[in-house]
C-alpha cells in the first residue's frame, strides 16, 4: 500500500431537482424517486497522518452541538466514514483531518453527506487503501442515504431510499441562486410531518414515488424553461407546514423574476432556476436585498462529485 501525505477533498452541495416520496418502508425510511444536481458550493476536507483520529471544523456551523452546529466528534459524519472504511479495509483508523465548511448546516444542502463521501476519497487516498468503486459506494449507503450521491455527483436518480444512484444524461449547465432562511430543519422531522400531513388527509396520499420522468426529459433536452416547469418536491408541504415563513421565501424568489422555485430536499433552502449566468448574479442580487434570506448564494451545476482538489 502507498501513503499520501495530504490529501485534499472538495465535496458538493446537492438540491433535488425532483423529489417524489412513497410510502414508508418496514424499516421505516420512505421510498424515493429522486434527481439529483450537485452544485458549485463546496466544503473541503483534508486528510493528513496522523496517530488516531481527530478531527477540527471550520466554517458554517463550527464550535460544537445544538440545532444548527456541528459536532467535531465521533458523531460527525466525517468521523463515522474514517471508522467504517478503516475497518473494512482492515488498516488501523490513523489520520488527522479537518472539514472546513461552506455549506450550510440542516440546509437541505446534504453538506453533511457531502462531507462523508469526500472523507472516503480522501482516506482510500491517504491510507492507499484502493477500495473499489463498488465497496465505496456500500460503505457511503451505511453512512446515509444521500451519501452514496456525493461521491458520484453530476445530475443522477435516486431510487430505493435514496443510495441507489444511477448518473442521467443532462444537457448544459443550470444557473441556480440558492436562498438560506432561518434556523436548519431536521430530515427525519420533515419526513414525519410530510406522514403526518398525508395521514390527515391535507397532500394526497400516495402507494409509490412520484416518477421523474418530466424533469429527465427536460435535464436531456437542456431547457430550462421546461425544467421550471416541472420542479417538484413532495417535502416542500411539510417543509412549509413546519415553517410557514418559508412561504414568503419561496414567493420572493419567484417575484425577482426565477424561473421556478422550490424548497431543496428537507429544506430550509430555497433553490431558485435563472435563466443564464448572468440571470443568476441579478436574481442574487434582488434576493440578497429581499430580507427573507440569511444567505443568498449563486451556483452552478452539474458539477462533478468529492475528487481530490488538484
Ligand atoms: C431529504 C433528502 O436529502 C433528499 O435527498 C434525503 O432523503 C435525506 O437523506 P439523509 O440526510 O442522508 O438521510 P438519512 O441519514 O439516510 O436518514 C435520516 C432520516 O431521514 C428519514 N428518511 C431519510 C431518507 C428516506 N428515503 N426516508 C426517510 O424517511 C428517516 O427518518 C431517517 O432516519
Ligand atoms: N460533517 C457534518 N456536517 C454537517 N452536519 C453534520 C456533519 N456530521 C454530522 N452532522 C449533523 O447532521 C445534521 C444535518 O446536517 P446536514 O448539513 O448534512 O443536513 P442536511 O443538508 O439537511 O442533510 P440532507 O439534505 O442530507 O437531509 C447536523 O445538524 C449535524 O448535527
Amino acid at each position: 500500500m502507498s501513503a499520501a501525505s495530504e490529501v485534499v477533498v472538495r465535496a458538493p452541495a446537492k438540491i433535488n431537482v425532483h423529489l417524489g416520496v412513497g410510502p414508508v418502508r418496514a424499516d421505516g425510511f420512505h421510498a424515493l424517486h429522486t434527481v439529483y444536481v450537485a452544485v458549485s458550493l463546496y466544503d473541503t476536507v483534508t486528510a493528513r497522518p496522523g496517530k488516531g483520529l481527530s478531527l477540527t471544523v471550520s466554517g458554517e456551523g463550527a464550535g460544537g452541538r445544538g440545532a444548527g452546529l456541528v459536532p467535531a466528534d465521533r458523531t460527525n459524519l466525517v468521523w463515522r466514514a474514517a471508522e467504517l472504511l478503516a475497518a473494512h479495509a482492515g488498516v488501523r483508523a490513523d489520520a488527522d483531518l479537518h472539514v472546513a465548511k461552506e455549506i450550510p448546516v440542516a440546509a437541505g444542502l446534504a453538506g453533511g453527506s457531502a462531507d462523508a463521501a469526500a472523507t472516503l476519497v480522501a482516506l482510500d487516498a491517504l491510507w492507499g487503501t484502493r477500495a473499489g468503486r463498488e465497496d465505496l459506494l456500500h460503505l457511503a449507503a451505511q453512512l446515509g442515504s444521500d451519501v452514496p450521491f456525493g461521491l458520484v455527483g453530476g445530475t443522477a436518480l435516486g431510487t430505493g431510499r435514496g443510495e441507489q444512484v444511477s448518473p442521467v444524461l443532462a444537457g448544459g449547465r443550470w444557473h441556480w441562486v440558492l436562498g438560506i432562511a432561518g434556523e436548519g430543519l431536521s430530515t427525519p422531522r420533515v419526513y414525519a410531518e410530510l406522514d403526518r400531513l398525508r395521514a390527515a388527509g391535507q397532500v394526497p396520499d400516495v402507494a409509490e414515488p412520484g416518477s421523474a420522468d418530466a424533469v429527465l426529459t427536460a435535464l436531456r433536452r437542456g431547457s430550462a424553461d421546461e425544467l421550471g416547469a416541472v420542479l417538484s418536491n413532495d417535502l416542500q408541504a411539510a417543509a412549509l407546514s413546519l415553517r410557514p415563513d418559508l412561504r414568503r421565501a419561496v414567493r420572493a424568489a419567484r417575484e425577482a423574476g426565477a424561473r421556478a422555485a422550490l424548497v431543496s430536499g428537507s429544506g430550509p433552502t430555497v433553490a431558485a432556476l435563472a435563466d443564464d449566468g448572468r440571470g443568476a448574479v441579478r436574481l442574487a442580487a434582488e434576493l440578497a436585498g429581499a430580507g427573507v434570506f440569511r444567505t443568498v448564494r449563486a451556483v452552478t451545476g452539474p458539477v462533478p462529485g468529492a475528487r481530490p482538489a488538484s
